[in-house]
């Protein structure tokens, strides 16, 4: 069974880490069982960059970091590699626009898998919802230097043109987000927040955790309960 019914993805949301070997300071088990205890809500395995693990290495983190999930009840999302998401039974996968359409992953990986989409514009996002997608990923809200191809930053504009719209598909923020930042994005109409650097380079990931909680817990609209 899936960690979670994708119909409960808005909550889940709310603060979705993401990490690969290459984003850590520490032993990526270590952080990632920090970011736990500090309470993130969903997690994303995303092995990318130029030293990243590659075929078995890759895959035995992967098996490492979701079994972690697992016993936290955490959703265990991959990043781009489908037939690993579907090799060890991931919850789920995150594409980008040039990846494999959201309806033929939805044939290899069952209607329960939870299929994100990143959007960065109204016309993207919907096609992605036409297509199926579970929820969006939205960026960059802010520079970043965790995606070396990532697009020109373009602050919260699309989040509130997608609400202003009526769009109510579960949306969630990206890039550069640090902890004076969620908030104001929290008040565009996501339903979360979704950080690399701000959790996994930090000093103390479970505080930094914690604190990211609490400021989402604050700033949370509701979009739908
Ligand atoms: C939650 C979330 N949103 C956006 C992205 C970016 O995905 P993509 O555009 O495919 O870029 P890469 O992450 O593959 O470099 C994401 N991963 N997660
Ligand atoms: C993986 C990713 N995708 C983005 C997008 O805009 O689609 S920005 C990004 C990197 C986010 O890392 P950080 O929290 O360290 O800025
Ligand atoms: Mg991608």
């Amino acid at each position: 069974m899936p960690a979670i019914h994708s119909d409960n993805i808005r909550h889940a949301l709310k603060l979705y880490f993401i990490m690969g070997s290459i984003n850590c300071k520490a032993n990526p088990l270590h952080v990632l069982s920090e970011a736990i205890a500090g309470g993130i809500t969903i997690f994303q395995f995303r092995e990318k960059g130029p030293t990243a693990l590659i075929g078995q290495a890759k895959f035995e983190l992967a098996k490492q970091l979701q079994t972690l999930c697992q016993a936290h009840r955490i959703p265990f999302i991959v990043n781009d590699d489908i037939d690993l998401a579907i090799a060890i039974g991931a919850d789920g996968i995150h594409v980008g626009q040039d990846d494999e359409p959201v309806s033929s992953l939805r044939k290899r990986l069952g209607p329960h898998a939870i299929i994100g989409v990143s959007a960065h514009t109204l016309e993207e996002a919907q096609q992605a919802i036409q297509d199926g997608a579970n929820y969006l990923g939205v960026g960059p809200i802010y520079p970043t230097k965790s995606k070396d191809d990532a697009k020109e930053s373009q602050g919260t504009r699309l989040i509130e043109q997608l609400r202003a719209q009526g769009i109510l598909i579960p949306l969630v923020g990206i890039g550069g987000i640090t902890l004076d930042k969620a908030a104001c994005i929290l008040h565009a109409g996501v339903d979360g927040v979704s950080v690399i650097s701000a959790i996994a380079q930090a000093d103390s990931v479970r505080d930094v955790t914690t604190q990211f909680i609490r400021e989402i817990e604050m700033n949370q609209l509701n979009v739908i309960d």
